[in-house]
């Protein structure tokens, strides 16, 4: 029994002797799993930072800068295609048969320093078969600018409503909220309408138009959203999406408004 009680003793030595190693292992091995951690957390913060940017640069890409021009034939939609683009009115006075597509710093922003966005302005021909191309166009587009003769303006109004109708009650349009800007084109010449007379008329066509085809498309409702309010006379005003209007000449180089316009929807 003296034995016995001499070798626990021992063992209790023992026992209290390798303590302090053990104490030891145990800190390093926390350090090793302070450090594992400290790594973690490393690698996390790096991993979420790198999906920040890359979330960023896919979005900036969304972000468009797509303006289109759109309005009958011959109302100046080319002339001012080049307004904008080099500062002068050259070529325009042929029926353009195709879009012309090009992304640039706006000519009057050319002597502007530093770096400056540049907007992608899309023509599309107002000939009646080439506007299905509109369709193609929309979904990338941030505003529109809808071209309107004003001196040849009471003989295309009816054909002028329709093709804006159109553009306006285009389920995309509506849905992004896309901007329209009347510009009321050829003001240099002195017989040229008024934008409000342009604006009423149009409002009042359009009001018209609206009561034919809700009658007719009562029966496809998926096609088109219904514009304004209903028993009352349209506005534009009563749209969804913005809708202004603003006078100009695309030939003599009168487009400040419609560069501002542009500007508001593609910040520099
Ligand atoms: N007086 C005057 N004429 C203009 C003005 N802008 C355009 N025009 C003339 O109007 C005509 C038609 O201009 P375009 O720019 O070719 O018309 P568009 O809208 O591109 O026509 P499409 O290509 O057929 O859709 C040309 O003869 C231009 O010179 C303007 O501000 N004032
Ligand atoms: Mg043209």
């Amino acid at each position: 029994a003296e034995e016995e009680s001499a070798a626990a003793e021992e063992e209790q030595v023992s026992s209290s002797v390798s303590s302090p190693r053990q104490w030891d292992s145990w800190t390093k091995q926390l350090q090793h799993e302070e450090v594992a951690l400290f790594f973690t957390f490393v690698v996390l913060f790096v991993t979420l930072v790198f999906f920040y940017f890359v979330i960023r640069v896919a979005f900036r890409r969304k972000v468009s800068n797509t303006i289109l021009l759109v309005g009958l034939s011959d109302a100046g939609k080319t002339t001012l295609f080049y307004q904008l683009r080099d500062g002068s009115a050259h070529q325009g006075s042929v029926t353009s048969m195709e879009p012309n597509d090009d992304e640039f710093i706006l000519h009057s922003e050319s002597t502007k320093k530093g770096k400056i966005k540049p907007v992608r302005i899309i023509d599309v021909p107002g000939h009646a078969r080439l506007r299905p191309k509109l369709d193609d166009f929309l979904p990338k587009a941030c505003g529109l600018v809808f071209v309107v003769d004003a001196l040849d303006f009471m003989p295309h109004l009816r054909s002028a409503a329709e093709y804006l109708y159109e553009v306006l009650t285009k389920t995309v349009v509506a849905r992004k909220k896309i901007p329209v800007l009347l510009a009321c084109n050829k003001m240099d010449k002195i017989t040229a309408h008024s934008t409000d007379f342009i604006r009423k008329q149009l409002e009042k066509e359009i009001n018209k138009l609206r009561l034919t085809r809700s009658a007719i498309s009562s029966a496809d409702v998926t096609s088109e959203i219904s514009l304004g309010v209903e028993g009352e006379p349209f506005k534009f005003s009563q749209c969804v999406n913005q809708v202004s209007t603003t006078e100009m000449s695309a030939l003599n180089g009168q487009v400040e408004e419609v560069e501002r316009f542009i500007r508001e929807q593609v910040k520099p």
